[in-house]
């Protein structure tokens, strides 16, 4: 099933097309890297999937509904570029903040909060301010914000900026244990291993997705031995 469908999709700011004529399928349980030079519309593409954008034509549908969709949101996880969190509280109760949003019981909250953290390694840095965070440390606190009501679909928009190596290994491998779970994940990065742990990509230019398929079928379509070769 396509959890996500974009068809012929146009986006213009003022008379400037930002996505010109974009078709997309995202298959249920999949992982796809949106991935593409700055500029090249990775991120108005994800706001406009969830209808945060107004497209110019075209048509979204997520979850087999039409979006806009308000309901629709509730399944979707976004991680935005830049973090969304209040400072001033404390990581916890920015996790509180979220769930109460999604309207979930104090049961569920409880739960929610104890496997977001784990999975974002925050549960020692719970009670801390947030403006006393790392970049790093919202970057992970973002992650499970995004998660706290077991969205269906999560999109990440370069989830992994400012987290160490080691940690973005450990968030790779939530990913893919979520994957198996069922989710489907859409990821913009501009990280050449972070592509070659999607199961399809996706590669824009000037607002045109120039090429689709797994890094093997990619290699191959560009005749080319590594995944740095295939964005040259
Ligand atoms: N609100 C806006 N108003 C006008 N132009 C915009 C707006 N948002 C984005 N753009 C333009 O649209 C184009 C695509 O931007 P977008 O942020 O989607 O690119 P991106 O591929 O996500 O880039 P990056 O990798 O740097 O995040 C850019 O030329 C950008 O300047």
């Amino acid at each position: 099933m396509d959890i996500v469908k974009v068809s012929n999709v146009v986006k213009k700011y003022s008379k400037v097309t930002v996505l010109n004529n974009i078709n997309l399928e995202v298959k249920e349980g999949e992982i796809i890297g949106l991935i593409g030079p700055s500029g090249s519309g990775k991120t108005t593409l994800v706001k406009s999937i969830m209808g945060m954008e107004k497209i110019d034509s075209g048509m979204v549908e997520v979850l087999g509904e039409k979006i806009p969709n308000l309901k629709v949101l509730n399944n979707i996880g976004y991680m935005a570029q830049s973090d969304a969190l209040y400072e001033e509280l404390t990581g916890k109760e920015n996790l509180e903040f979220f769930a109460k949003l999604f309207r979930l019981s104090k049961s569920e909250i409880r739960e929610r909060i104890e496997y977001t953290a784990k999975l974002v390694n925050l549960e020692e840095n719970l009670s801390k301010r947030v403006g006393n965070y790392s970049g790093g440390m919202k970057r992970r606190l973002s992650l499970a914000a995004c998660l706290i009501q077991d969205p269906k679909l999560l999109i990440l928009d370069e989830p992994t900026v400012g987290i160490d190596p080691k940690l973005r290994f450990s968030i790779w491998k939530e990913l893919k244990a979520l994957k198996q779970q069922g989710k489907t994940i859409i990821v913009t990065t501009h990280v050449i291993d972070e592509a070659e742990k999607c199961d399809k990509l996706a590669l824009i230019r000037d607002g045109q997705i120039i090429a689709t398929g797994s890094v093997a079928e990619l290699k191959e379509k560009f005749k080319v031995n590594t995944v740095e070769e295939i964005f040259m």
